[in-house]
């Protein structure tokens, strides 16, 4: 073919794919109505992970997921995980995983798009504007507990894929998911499956998306790193019972006092980490990164008055980025046993548990975390002299993940981002976890993208979770535009 042929034939080809494209658009904006009442389903379901109560809930939710993805005549399993341990040491069915499979062209790169559809605990007394599991759209933002972590993303995927089908145009790439249903209590028994399927259901997989996290601004983003996670329950066990406090207190050495001690001794009021040998282990800060941070549109101001406090940690960019994304930081969540209802209870509890986390970042491991986490506060503790029992277990151990933001599949990102909301993305870090991240990366050698649609106010984990109509519906376009991009990767980048 002569380079004058070639160029008409290429010309052909990208008015062809302009064209689906603009079709494929049209028919996103004319099914809007119908994605909304798709993420009103989903966000019925009290799909709590971390709820035993809740699991029947869970198992309905990937039930609809595998059903949702049978209608579309997707090749769907339901993969039995086995059995979770409780930290009682009874045990509980996990709920299943969901894989599903549209296209096997060798001839095409095959992505697998990760998400979950579990939630965090949310209850309307916890101060809930409206009822978190009643979608409500207030001006266009669709609030209810799970919807940007991590149901509307999951949906719009599905919904980029149909899109194609309705249309009855071809996939530009194979895709696969991978949806679990415990994401949000560390992943458990997924580590196991990714490793068990890594020589078959992952074998032909060429790329990994995850779109289960945040813009950082109202400029779209594409995320090149996680924090990993260490939670922890420390235990204290003192008398049989609880006891009347104007009876017993002044005679026995109270487990809620040692707990509350040995807590103030994780983290300086400035956020210095006193536990030895975690700052330690953290990468230092290079030229690079730090001018990636400076480069990044980001008002300190306008951040702290959205998160509704006068002071923050840090009052510069550089600062305060690096430690949202990547420093540890200890996080006390709640001591379970203590009394937290309203009213003047004088009791003291005689078994208290608090539970504690530490964000992980290279170069810091888990299994070591472990070891220093809890040699430290039995040291702590046995500088008290106290009779009572302390007892420090580790339910979650997630590791850090690192992209390279020179692949192909950032290349494809920013076409699509330019292509659906005609400018740059940031190149962002996530404070947050997605335990399975570096497990795809470290078992299946393969790269991983994150492209986020969350806004950067959803309210993740919070009151009042939400996400716009705007992201979710602009967010089906730029996977729609994202497929296609990945398309074009040369078929030799690994
Ligand atoms: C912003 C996070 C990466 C979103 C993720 N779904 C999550 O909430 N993970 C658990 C966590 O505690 O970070």
């Amino acid at each position: 073919m002569n380079l004058q042929t070639l160029s008409i034939v290429l010309l052909v080809i990208s008015y062809a794919q302009a064209f689906h494209y603009i079709k494929l658009v049209q028919y996103v904006d004319d099914h809007q109505e119908e994605y909304v009442e798709a993420l009103r389903d989903w966000v019925a379901i009290e799909s709590d992970s971390s709820n035993i109560q809740k699991r029947p809930e869970l198992h309905r939710m990937m039930e609809m997921v595998a059903q949702k993805l049978r209608l579309m005549g997707g090749t769907v399993e339901l993969v039995d995980i086995g059995e979770q341990e409780l930290p009682d040491g009874q045990t509980i069915t996990l709920p299943k995983v969901v894989t599903a499979q549209f296209g096997s062209d060798p001839s095409k790169h095959t992505v697998c798009v990760y998400g979950h559809v579990d939630v965090q605990p949310a209850k309307l007394e916890d101060g809930w504007a409206t009822d978190p599991y009643n979608l409500t759209d207030i001006s266009g933002n669709m609030y209810g507990r799970g919807t940007s972590d991590n149901k509307a993303p999951v949906l719009a995927w599905i919904h980029a894929v149909k899109a194609y089908q309705a249309l009855s145009m071809v996939l530009p790439v194979n895709v696969k998911f991978l949806i679990e249903g415990m994401e949000e209590t560390g992943s458990n028994g997924l580590d196991a499956m990714i490793l068990a399927q890594r020589d078959t259901f992952l074998s032909d997989v060429d790329y990994i998306i995850i779109s289960d996290c945040g813009w950082l601004s109202r400029r779209p983003a594409l995320t090149y790193g996680t924090r990993g996670n260490c939670y922890f329950f420390a235990e204290v066990e003192g008398p049989k019972q609880d006891l009347h406090s104007g009876v017993y207190g002044g005679a026995v050495i109270e487990p809620m006092t040692d707990l509350i001690g040995i807590l103030d001794t994780l983290i300086s009021p400035s956020g210095r980490i006193l536990i030895p040998g975690i700052q330690e282990a953290v990468a230092p800060l290079s030229d690079e990164e730090w001018k990636m941070y400076q480069d990044i549109e980001f008002d300190v101001n306008h951040f702290k008055n959205k998160t509704g406090v006068n002071h923050l940690m840090y009052n510069n960019k550089v600062d305060l980025l690096a430690h949202r994304w990547r420093y540890p930081t200890v996080s006390i969540h709640g001591i379970m046993g203590a009394f937290s209802d309203p009213g003047t209870k004088t009791v003291i509890p005689a078994k208290v548990t608090a539970k504690f986390s530490i964000r992980q970042v290279p170069d810091m491991d888990p299994a070591t975390v472990k070891k220093q986490v809890t040699h430290y506060l039995h040291s702590v503790f046995a500088k008290r002299k106290s009779p009572n029992k302390l007892k420090v277990t580790m339910v979650i151990g997630a590791k850090p993940w690192l992209a390279d933001t020179q692949h192909p599949l950032y290349e494809a990102g920013k076409a699509a981002i330019k292509r659906v909301f005609n400018m740059e993305p940031d190149l962002i870090r996530e404070g947050g976890t997605i335990p399975i991240a570096r497990t795809f990366q470290d078992v299946t050698g393969k790269s991983i993208i994150m492209m986020p649609i969350g806004g950067f106010d959803d309210g993740m984990h919070s009151q009042n979770e939400k996400m716009s109509r705007y992201n979710y519906i602009e967010g089906t376009k730029l996977f729609i535009a994202y497929l296609n991009e990945v398309a074009q990767i040369t078929k030799t980048s690994g």
